[in-house]
């Protein structure tokens, strides 16, 4: 290897630069292949090769004429170049004792001219060469030299554009889970992980928009934690907020995956059940009050509170507007409440009142 090529510091300079192309190993693409074919055409012979100059190899990321993608870098001429000027010219190479002995040289495919343009990065490091080859003896004319050089910048310009389309696209994924960060940081609520009270206005009108529910039925449940106030003043505003999160906590068990859960505001939840019944809907309402009866809060080492929620729960269709029906699922809850809590009210199928209650202790 050239004494250089030993260089640490050029060889760790060179190899950074190579990768950061992030080009080796990879397939043939047309853009460089049809460089070859250009070179080869315009130096009238038969290979050529573009050729990156790794730690112990060359690889050829195209090459017309030879058949072979890599070789040991003890045998290359263009690891010779990367340490030359901008050309490097041999016009017989079994004449010139430096490479006469190379394998490709003394056997298949008897190469006996080299010329190769130098591959450097934009800040000047040596990465490889466009080298064209021959197997007899040659020279190149000036301008043979001269479209050699700029094909061996068009090869770098395409290294270069392919690195700022990598860049590009890399952007645009930050940009774009930056954008769903932002977006989930808006439907939200901190303290719950359930979605905030515009997300959840967002999903109810969905819901309620002609085509969506395909005739299956919806039903909706407005929720609010009991004596919550109570709460607050006796254990302090920290231990309100650890069973705004408890609370939530169930709801996420006891719900199916495909209800919606939000925190309406305060100790309020709402909850749309897509594909469910009312009566479905009340089993849901009983199994919440069963699980927050089985699931007390440990405050303290001595003191555990038991959280009972009020529900109002009624039908959400297209034919009712959503204030309407959300007017209807308070008027239900404040039932609950006035009824003594800690139970479900829903509207009776049969007459239209408020009647029926689930979960009473
Ligand atoms: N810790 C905490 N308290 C909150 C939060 N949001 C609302 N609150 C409090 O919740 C309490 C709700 O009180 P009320 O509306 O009187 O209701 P309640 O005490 O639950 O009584 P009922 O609903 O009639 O059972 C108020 O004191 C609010 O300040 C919150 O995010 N964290």
């Amino acid at each position: 290897m050239p004494k250089s090529c030993r260089n640490d510091n050029a060889q760790a300079q060179r190899l950074a630069a190579l990768a950061a192309y992030e080009i080796l190993d990879t397939p043939p693409e047309a853009a460089f292949d049809e460089i070859t074919e250009l070179a080869a055409l315009i130096c009238d012979v038969p290979a050529a090769v573009i050729n990156f100059i790794d730690r112990d190899r060359q690889w050829f990321k195209s090459e017309r004429g030879l058949g072979i993608r890599e070789t040991p870098l003890d045998i290359s001429i263009c690891a010779h170049v990367i340490l030359q000027s901008e050309l490097f010219v041999v016009p017989d190479i079994r004449l010139d004792p430096r490479f006469a002995h190379f394998p490709l040289v003394t056997g298949e495919p008897h190469l006996r001219f080299y010329a190769g343009a130098l591959l450097k990065s934009p800040d000047g490091i040596p990465i490889g060469t466009l080298c064209v080859l021959d197997y007899q003896p040659r020279e190149l004319s000036q301008k043979q030299r001269t479209a050699l050089i700029t094909l061996a910048n068009q090869v770098m310009a395409n290294l270069e554009l392919m690195r700022a389309h990598r860049a590009q696209a890399t952007l645009i994924q930050e940009l774009q889970s930056a954008q769903k960060e932002l977006m989930h940081l808006a439907s939200t609520d901190p303290l719950t992980g359930l979605f905030n009270r515009r997300a959840m206005e967002e999903r109810l009108n969905q819901a309620r928009a002609p085509g969506w529910q395909r005739g299956t039925p919806a039903t909706l449940m407005l929720m609010d934690l009991d004596h919550f106030k109570a709460i607050n003043d006796e254990f302090g505003h920290e231990t309100g907020d650890r069973v705004i999160a408890h609370f939530a906590g169930i709801c996420k068990k006891v719900f199916r995956q495909s209800d919606v859960i939000g925190r309406w505001g305060g100790e309020e939840f709402i909850v749309l059940l897509p594909d469910t019944t009312e009566d479905e809907a009340r089993q849901a309402a009983a199994r919440l009050h069963r699980s927050l009866r089985r699931s007390p809060l440990a405050c303290d080492d001595y003191r555990s509170l038991y959280i009972t929620v009020s529900a109002g729960l009624c039908g959400l269709s297209s034919d009712r507007e959503l204030e309407h029906t959300l007017r209807l699922a308070d008027r239900l809850l404040y039932q609950a409440k006035r009824s003594g809590r800690n139970r479900t009210v829903y509207e009776s199928q049969q007459d239209g009142q408020h009647s029926a209650h689930t979960g009473i202790p």
